[in-house]
Parts: structure tokens; C-alpha cells; sequence
């Protein structure tokens, strides 16, 4: 993409000549530089009046101008006392101290807000902190530790590029970052305080996500989190929401030590409004994200430098050994998964959009099967690429942004989330031309798991507020490298929650050498490493609410055809985005069906934009027997991952249950 520049395609410049305009092109050589004199000879730099310092000091001490206050007096109606802004700020910084206190030692840390390289800055608003008896006091009670609360992406550039090394502004003015060692999630390190309450609530076991510890050693990582965060001299804190559902509504607090990791919260969860975060209070929910330090192997239950610690019971989530900022946002939706479903409301690994009709459709999919790349629908309005919510009232997105795989990304086939990489989004572990800071996105030196995080309205046609009616059409997408999935199959109820329990994918291995056998991956619910209930549970409650509000359910394969990886290729982009405006104009439900043997799936003859031939996998195969082997293979292992739900009742309806055992491949 290095070029002129000329991104929207209107208007280009023929030669690089025209560039000094009105002096005259310059072919060889330098333009003539000319004064710019006006015909009435008055010259231009004399009309304006001199700047309005003495100093150099003063000069700066003008750019900037405090912020407008937001909720200038509070109870204009009522008899509530104006709090001043003093006051405010003296509030928000003992409960961030609270937050930040050791369990050990009493008290929270001297606090004081900004940023300790204004040195003109005195510490004002320092969150009292009485520490009476000498004996009891620490190092880290007699410094300081400066507080930067939600600061703004153009402040968290700065602080990035001054202080993290690997930040850089890209050509299109993204910030790139380098998350260090671990470039992607780590669900072997993922693990959850088990106390009584959790004990009887929580899934435990073979194929839970949920890796256990007791609260003794959480405490543990927790006051080596916060001492390691108290002993810098400045902690990054977001206090942000989840759910665009008013009514179910999460207030998050993030403190970490990296502007990366604060920017990309800004991006991810919902940014409250001045007057919202000035009546933001007690958060719900905090995160202690150390991820520069490691936890200590000797620690109990630790079986390597990383440990990402969920206590529910405690609302604290303590990040130790990983500074992937995924591993946030992912354990975030962790604890909406077990917040929700107590409220009755299913929480979604889906991304959801909706058209111009209002028909909603949810898609659900592991990582890089196409939630992000296909809710993202120029055609239709984006309520979000990654977690949701079904309730009642219909769906809410939990995030406030979006986080969209980057490996191979082209304008041409991703239009939107090319556009969206721009001010304030933040670009993880790509490769940049070192000059121009064009990005290279074929490029996997750092990791084929390259990432842009960006606020949800950087794509035109998001959905604001990002909620909508009860889904119509619910997609599951699988990436088959084995392929021998149609690329589309409509399903039954019991076949779409055979498949929802199921969350088959298959993914080619990480590194391209040597890949001969695609790998079956089966994660219940399309996100078994993040529910916190036994996958039964959410099964039934998408049952009910599909059954209740009569949406359909749709197999999506957006992997392979024509053979497996290595013989055959991926279903083109343009294809699937044609089956998939099939299924949303509701054309697809009309056209005819026929069974495929094995899996039983409906398959449709035929769909606009899509050859016909590749509809039934088996025409696309040269080599019929392999295509058959290959069926049966997958039939089997299907079959086995589904040996250890059948003894579980899926909601109170029996018969349904019988169903879905019988709705998987027959041979
Ligand atoms: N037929 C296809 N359907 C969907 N995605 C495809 C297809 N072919 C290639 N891709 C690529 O696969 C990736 C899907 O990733 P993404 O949408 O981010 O997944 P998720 O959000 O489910 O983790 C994108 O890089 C996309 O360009
Ligand atoms: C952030 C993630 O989600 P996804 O790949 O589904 O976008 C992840 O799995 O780490
Ligand atoms: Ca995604
Ligand atoms: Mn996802």
C-alpha cells in the first residue's frame, strides 16, 4: 500500500510535481522559494499580531487549557450540596487507593494525580493516607505513586511512545505495540478461586476452562500484583462499563502499568460519558494487570511464570507474567459469563449485526473462523464483532470496540476494518516500515496473530447504542480444514444446539512448516475457554431463546473446499459473504434443500453469487474416496467429543435432549 497516500480513490497526482502549488513546478531541481507578498504589498507575517507571552514558559503554559467542567452543580432540583471539583477528584483518588491497598498492611498507597515528569505538577489531591505507628510503615507508603486516570488516546500515545519501548505511530497514525513474550492467550494459566459458592456453581473438571485454585494463594498473587504496581511511579487506571443493556450494566476498573494496556481498554469497554465517570463510585468488577512481572513458581498451584487469577467472590481479576492485553478483555467475559446466566440473560461468543430491517443475526465461532470479519457487513449495521448478551429485551453488545484479526489484511476484501486502523487504535506485534511505517500485514516475524483493537465507532455503520431486537438468524461458523462441511447447512433446532455443544472448528498449525493433519479443535458453546457454567447450561438457555423467538439456525464452514489444507483452498471471502446475505434477506430459507449423508445437514442447491458446484463439498473433491474417509474421520471425532455430554439433560425438556444426541453424524 506505500503510495501517495490517496486512500479514497477520488482524486490522485499525476507526477509528484505539482506539489509546491502556485510556485511554480519544479522538474528539476528545488521550487524558487518566494515571499508571500500580497498584490496590495502588505506583507503577511506583519498583520498578525505578536504572541501574547514574555517567556518561553508562558508561551507553553498557553497551549493548554484545562478541561470544561462537566456536571457544573449537582442537584439543580434537589437539595444535593455541590461537591467541588476538589472534592471529586479527592474521592476518585481514595477509591482507586482502596483499590490499590496491600491487604497486609492497612492502608492504600500515597496517591497523587498525573504524570510524575511534570515536575511543576505538586502532589494536589493526595489521597490521605494516615500511617500513625512508625513501625508499620513500608517504603512504598513514603513515595508516591502517581495515578493516570482515563486518560485520553491522544495522552496515551504520549506516555506510550515516551515510555514502552516498541510503540510507534504507523502511516495511517495507529499505534503499533509490542505485547512481549506471550502473543496470545494463555488458557493453561487461566484460573478461578474455587471456595463453597463456586464449588457447587462453577464447572469443574475434564474440559473446563475453569483451572482451580484456593483464595489463600490468590491473596498471594493479588499483594504481588499490587506491591509490584504500587512500587512504579505511575499506574495506569480506566474505570469503564460493560453491556450496552442499561439495565445490566458492569463498572470495570483497570489498573495496569502500561499505556498500551490502558489504551487498548479504552478501546475495548464501554467510555463513559464526564458526567458518568464523575458519578462512577465503586466499581463492580477490577482488574490488577502486572503482566510485566511474573508470579513466583514456588507460589502454590503454579506451573509456570504466568497466572491469570479470577476470584469471583472478591470482583478482582490479578493479570501476573502476560502483557497480551486479549487476556483482559477475554477474562472480563469470563465473569460476564457467570454474571449473567444468574440473571437469566445468555451471554454470546458471537459477533451480531443488523440490517436495515432490523433482522438481527448472532455469530458465533472459535477465534478466526470469521465473527469479526463477517459482523463487520458494509451493508448492515455493526452492534459488535465478539460478546454479547440475550435477554429479554433482545441483544447488547458487552464491549464498546472491537478486535479484529490482522494477519492478511487487504482493503479490498476487509474495507472497514482497513479504515478503522487509524488515530487511536492499537495495532499489536505487527511489522512496519521502519521509514514510512506502512504496515505490512503478510508479515508474521512477530506472530501470525496480529491484532487491531479500535473503538466500535470507527466502523461507519456501527450500531449506537450497540443493542438490537431478538436474533433472527443464528450462524455458527467453523473453519473445516478437513473439508468436508457444506458451506452452508441449515439446521434444526436439535442440529444447531448439537453443533453449539459441539464448537467444532479445525485449524491448520501455527507454523506452516510441515502441517500435514488439520487439527480438530471442539470448545463447547464456540468459547469453552471462556464459560464458567457447564456448557449444558447455555445450551438450554439458547434453546429457549431461539424456540421462543423463532430464529434459525445456519452451519457455516469458512475453511476449506475442494480437499483439506495442503490439497484443497479456502472458501473465498466473496463466496461466504454471499451465503451469508442469503440467509439475512431470507432468501436462502425459501430455496430448496437437499440431505447430506453422514451429518445429516440440509444443504441448498442453489444460492445467487455462489457456483453451484461448490454447495455440496463432495463435487469439489477430485478424489471421492478421500472425500469419503475423510467425512468419516471427522464423523468420528465429533462423535467422540460428544461422548462426555450425553449423560447431561439439556434444559427440563426431555424429548429435546433425545434430539440433540440423535442430532449428530449417523454411520
Ligand atoms: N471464507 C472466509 N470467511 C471468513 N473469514 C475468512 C474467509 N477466508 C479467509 N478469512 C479470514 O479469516 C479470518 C477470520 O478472522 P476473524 O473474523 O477475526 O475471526 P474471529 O473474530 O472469529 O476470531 C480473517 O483474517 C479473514 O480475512
Ligand atoms: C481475543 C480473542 O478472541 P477472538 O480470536 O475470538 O477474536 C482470543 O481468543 O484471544
Ligand atoms: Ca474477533
Ligand atoms: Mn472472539
Amino acid at each position: 500500500m506505500a503510495g501517495n497516500g490517496n486512500v479514497n480513490g477520488e482524486f490522485s497526482f499525476g507526477t509528484t510535481t505539482t506539489r509546491i502549488a502556485g510556485t511554480g513546478t519544479a522538474r528539476n531541481g528545488l521550487a524558487k522559494i518566494q515571499t508571500n507578498k500580497k498584490t496590495n504589498g502588505i506583507c503577511h507575517d506583519d498583520s498578525t499580531p505578536p504572541v501574547k507571552a514574555q517567556t518561553i514558559d508562558e508561551l507553553h503554559s498557553l497551549q493548554k487549557k484545562k478541561s470544561a467542567p462537566t456536571t457544573p452543580i449537582k442537584g439543580t432540583q434537589g437539595s444535593f450540596a455541590t461537591i467541588s471539583e476538589e472534592e471529586l477528584h479527592k474521592q476518585q483518588l481514595q477509591s482507586i487507593s482502596a483499590s490499590l491497598a496491600s491487604l497486609t498492611r492497612e492502608t492504600g498507597p500515597n496517591l497523587v494525580k498525573g504524570d510524575p515528569a511534570r515536575k511543576s505538577e505538586t502532589p494536589k489531591h493526595v489521597s490521605h493516607h494516615h500511617f500513625t505507628p512508625a513501625f508499620n510503615v513500608s517504603d512504598s507508603a513514603l513515595k508516591f505513586t502517581h495515578v493516570l486516570y482515563n486518560l485520553s488516546p491522544a495522552e496515551l500515545y504520549e506516555q506510550a511512545i515516551k515510555y514502552e519501548k516498541g510503540s510507534f505511530i504507523t502511516a495511517t497514525g495507529a499505534l503499533a505495540t509490542l505485547s512481549g513474550a506471550k502473543t496470545g492467550r494463555a488458557p493453561r494459566d487461566k484460573r478461578v478461586v474455587r471456595d463453597e459458592t463456586t464449588e457447587d456453581e462453577l464447572w469443574w473438571g475434564k474440559g473446563s476452562p475453569n483451572i482451580e485454585m484456593d483464595e489463600h494463594t490468590f491473596l498471594v498473587n493479588r499483594e504481588r500484583a499490587v506491591d509490584y504496581l504500587n512500587s512504579l511511579d505511575k499506574v495506569f487506571v480506566n474505570d469503564q462499563f460493560l453491556n450496552w443493556d442499561p439495565e445490566n450494566t458492569i463498572k470495570v476498573r483497570i489498573v495496569s502499568a502500561r499505556a498500551y494496556h490502558s489504551l487498548f481498554m479504552h478501546n475495548m469497554c464501554i467510555r463513559p460519558t464526564p458526567e458518568e465517570l464523575e458519578n462512577f463510585g465503586t466499581p463492580d468488577f477490577t482488574i490488577y494487570n502486572a503482566g510485566q512481572f511474573p508470579c513466583n513458581r514456588y507460589t502454590h498451584y503454579m506451573t509456570s511464570s504466568t497466572s491469570i487469577d479470577l476470584n469471583l467472590a472478591r470482583r478482582e481479576m490479578v493479570i501476573l507474567g502476560t502483557q497480551y492485553a486479549g487476556e483482559m478483555k477475554k477474562g472480563l467475559f469470563s465473569v460476564m459469563h457467570y454474571l449473567m446466566p444468574k440473571r437469566q440473560i445468555l451471554s454470546l461468543h458471537s459477533g451480531c449485526n443488523i440490517g436495515k430491517d432490523g433482522d438481527v443475526a448472532l455469530f458465533f465461532g472459535l477465534s478466526g473462523t470469521g465473527k469479526t470479519t463477517l459482523s463487520t457487513d458494509h451493508n448492515r449495521y455493526l452492534i459488535g464483532d465478539d460478546e454479547h448478551c440475550w435477554s429479554d429485551n433482545g441483544v447488547s453488545n458487552i464491549e464498546g470496540g472491537c478486535y479484529a484479526k490482522c494477519v492478511d489484511l487487504s482493503r479490498e476484501k476487509e474495507p472497514d476494518i482497513w479504515n478503522a486502523i487509524k488515530f487511536g487504535t492499537v495495532l499489536e506485534n505487527v511489522v512496519f516500515d521502519e521509514h514510512t511505517r506502512e504496515v505490512d500485514y503478510t508479515d508474521k516475524s512477530v506472530t501470525e496473530n496480529t491484532r487491531a483493537s479500535y473503538p466500535i465507532e470507527y466502523i461507519p455503520n456501527a450500531k449506537i447504542p450497540c443493542v438490537g431486537p431478538h436474533p433472527k438468524n443464528v450462524i455458527l461458523l467453523a473453519c473445516d480444514a478437513f473439508g468436508v462441511l457444506p458451506p452452508v447447512s441449515k439446521l434444526n433446532l436439535a442440529q444447531t444446539m448439537y453443533h453449539f455443544i459441539s464448537g467444532y472448528t479445525a485449524l491448520v498449525a501455527g507454523t506452516e512448516e510441515g502441517v500435514k493433519e488439520p487439527q480438530a479443535t471442539f470448545s463447547a458453546c464456540f468459547g469453552a475457554a471462556f464459560i464458567m457454567l457447564h456448557p449444558t447450561k447455555y445450551a438450554a438457555m439458547l434453546a429457549e431463546k431461539m424456540q421462543k423467538h423463532g430464529a434459525t439456525g445456519w452451519l457455516v464452514n469458512t475453511g476449506w473446499s475442494g480437499g483439506r489444507y495442503g490439497s484443497g483452498s479456502r472458501i473465498k471471502l466473496p463466496y461466504t459473504r454471499k451465503i451469508i446475505d442469503a440467509i439475512h434477506s431470507g432468501s436462502l430459507l425459501k430455496a430448496n434443500f437437499k440431505k447430506t449423508s453422514v451429518f445429516g445437514l440440509e444443504i441448498p442447491t442453489e444460492i445467487e453469487g455462489v457456483p453451484s458446484e461448490i454447495l455440496d463439498p463432495v463435487n469439489t473433491w477430485s478424489d471421492k474416496k478421500a472425500y469419503n474417509d475423510t467425512l468419516l474421520k471427522l464423523a468420528g471425532l465429533f462423535k467422540k467429543n460428544f461422548e462426555t455430554f450425553t449423560s447431561y439433560k439439556i434444559g427440563k425438556d426431555n424429548k429435546l435432549t433425545e434430539e440433540i444426541l440423535a442430532a449428530g453424524p449417523n454411520f
